[in-house]
Parts: structure tokens; C-alpha cells; sequence
């Protein structure tokens, strides 16, 4: 994340107080609320002026280099580490799940002071939840799975919620559903949110993120509002995307479900965590929507409890940098700043 002049860069600082270990536990639920369709309708993305700004994302921050393995390391904790492929096998998934254990090499882990870093979570068919859920036993890392007919949502509505619970039994202790894009195209606010709602329920303790398919949803404003109901309805998280349409996560998409993510916090105290999916494969990416997400929710959305990238290969981007920044020049500042 270069800066593009020298006039425009400003540089964005360490994550605030890397920890050692990365703590979730205090996650919180969404308890949701009525629908509101005043406040849903009002909800509005002004789409020239959402585009200007995301233009000018990449370039107008950098990163000071001493922080840069330290964003990286807080980009890792944040990634659902995914596999959704038709051919995907028990060995693949106990691969993945190693490592989420272990997203880089020993070394670098200590040379940033963070040997137990993990990633957020591994995301999986349900067809995998058992294999992941074993194979990750006493790491602390929850198994995240994808239910409810993903990706087009378009199984029998009993059959979604029954998929939900089958995935909940099998060890998932997170549910990313996909909501059904129709209903969103014809301003069927209501029936989203009692099928929200009738999802959230399925999920009993399990957190719940909302996939609202941002590629199909036709505007930005059905964006805002797709993201206001399934929030109103109780997801803990909102997603962009499941990776399979033809667009997936892109920086004006984030900053309209984030900033729908801060109406929320802003007239309801309840924070509600993002998750761009789809496509994110790049280091330097990511530390765009990090710098994003401080910038527009603040650093405490920079924690993986309220924050996760759905991507199944940026980790190994994210490795070559961070072999680079602690093995490079940068690692004497680095363990400076670490210390
Ligand atoms: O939810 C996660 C996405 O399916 C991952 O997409 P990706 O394979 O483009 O990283």
C-alpha cells in the first residue's frame, strides 16, 4: 500500500495493541430488533460519490514500514481460511486446519512476537464440518460453515434451516448463510427479515453471518438496505459475498455495508461485524480494507471477533510479505516496535 503522491499520503500506524494472543471471547451477539422500515427505506448510496471515495482508498494511505508485519499479523488472525471446491477432500480440509494452526513458518512467528497466532476461523462446506471441526480440537479456532443451499440460496426454505442445524451438530460454531437475492431485487424487505430471523434462530448459539451477494443485488442502495434488515433481524455479521459470482468484494460494497454497520452502532450501541469475501488474494489488499475499516470504524472493528476476510488464498500473499518485512530490512524496526 505505496502511496500514490506525496501530497496525499498520510501513514496509518500500528493496529492498536497487537496482542499476543488473539482473544474472542468477548464476541458479541446481535440481539436484533423490529424491522424498521422507515429507517430502511431511508437508508440511501449516493453512487458517484461512494465510487470517488473508493478511488482514492489504495493511494491515500500508507503504512509505515516498521508496522507492516504487524498489519499483516492482524490480517492473518482476520482471515476465514476457506476451501469451497466441489473436489474438496478430508486430507485437504486436515491441511487447511494445519494451517489455521500454523498460518506461517515457526520463525517468523517468533520473530514477531506472536508464536500462537492462528488464523479466525476455517470456512467449509457442511459436508466438511466434522473433518475441520477434529482436525482443529483444542486450538480454539472455530469451524465456519457455509449453509442454507450456498451459494444460490435457492434450496427448500426447510431444507436451509434444517442444513443449518445439521451444521451446528456437526461442530460449526459459526454459519455463513446466503439470503435469498429475490427478495431484495423486489423490495421484499419483510420477507428478508423473517427469513433472517427464521435463520438466526436455527443458529441457537452459534454466530451468524448474513452473505447478501452484493454482485446480484442490482444498486448500492439495495446494498444499504439488504445490510440494515439482515442486521435489524439479528446477523452478527454482514457479508459481501460467497465467492462464486461473477463480482464479489470490492471497495464500494465495503463502504457501503460498513458504513450501514456504523448507522447501526450509532443508533443501536450493537456492533456488527464485516467480512469481505471474494477475491481478496493480496497482501496489499488487505491492508487496504484494514486501513478501511480503522479509518471509518475504528480500531475496535480491527479484532477478529468483528472483522474477517473470506479467502482461500490470500494467506499465502500475506506469508512472502511477511517473510520479506521480518527477514528484510525493516526487522530490526520491527522488533523495536514489537517490543
Ligand atoms: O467466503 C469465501 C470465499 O468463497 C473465498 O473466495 P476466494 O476463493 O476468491 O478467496
Amino acid at each position: 500500500m505505496q502511496s500514490t503522491t506525496e501530497g496525499q499520503a498520510r501513514s496509518t500506524n500500528g493496529p492498536a495493541q497487537l496482542p499476543q494472543t488473539i482473544d474472542t471471547a468477548d464476541a458479541m451477539r446481535n440481539p436484533g430488533m423490529e424491522l424498521d422500515m422507515d429507517w430502511v427505506l431511508s437508508a440511501r448510496a449516493n453512487r458517484s460519490a461512494i465510487e470517488r471515495r473508493a478511488v482514492t482508498l489504495p493511494g491515500r494511505r500508507s503504512v509505515k514500514k516498521e508496522y507492516q508485519a504487524a498489519w499483516l499479523a492482524r490480517a492473518i488472525s482476520c482471515i476465514d481460511l476457506t476451501t469451497l471446491a466441489g473436489d474438496d477432500t478430508e486430507g485437504r480440509v486436515r491441511r487447511l486446519c494445519a494451517k489455521a494452526r500454523q498460518p506461517v513458518r515457526a520463525d517468523l512467528l517468533e520473530a514477531i512476537g506472536l508464536p500462537g497466532l492462528t488464523t479466525g476461523a476455517v470456512c467449509v462446506y457442511h459436508d466438511m464440518v466434522a473433518t475441520a471441526h477434529d482436525a482443529l480440537q483444542g486450538s480454539g479456532i472455530p469451524v465456519a460453515a457455509v449453509s442454507t443451499g450456498f451459494p444460490a440460496g435457492l434450496t427448500p426454505f426447510p431444507l436451509r434451516v434444517a442444513e443449518i442445524g445439521e451444521s451446528v451438530k456437526a461442530g460449526a460454531e459459526e454459519i455463513d448463510i446466503v439470503i435469498t437475492r429475490r427478495h431484495v431485487l423486489q423490495g421484499n424487505w419483510q420477507a428478508l427479515y423473517d427469513e433472517m430471523k427464521a435463520f438466526r434462530a436455527a443458529c441457537g448459539e452459534a454466530h451468524v453471518k448474513a452473505i447478501l451477494a452484493t454482485g446480484e443485488l442490482g444498486t448500492l442502495q439495495n446494498v444499504a438496505r439488504a445490510s440494515l434488515v439482515c442486521m435489524m433481524a439479528g446477523a452478527d455479521f454482514i457479508k459481501t459475498s460467497t465467492g462464486k459470482e461473477s463480482v464479489n468484494a470490492t471497495l464500494p460494497v465495503s463502504l457501503v455495508m460498513i458504513r450501514a454497520i456504523r448507522d447501526y452502532h450509532q443508533r443501536t450501541g450493537i456492533r456488527v461485524g464485516y467480512k469481505p469475501a471474494g477475491g481478496i488474494s493480496k497482501a496489499k489488499d488487505a491492508l487496504v480494507y484494514l486501513s478501511l475499516i480503522k479509518e471509518e470504524l475504528g480500531d475496535r472493528w480491527l479484532r477478529p471477533d468483528l472483522f474477517r476476510f473470506g479467502a482461500s488464498s490470500l494467506l499465502g500473499d500475506i506469508e512472502r510479505q511477511l517473510e520479506h518485512h521480518v527477514t528484510g530490512a525493516y526487522s530490526a524496526a520491527w522488533r523495536h516496535a514489537a517490543s
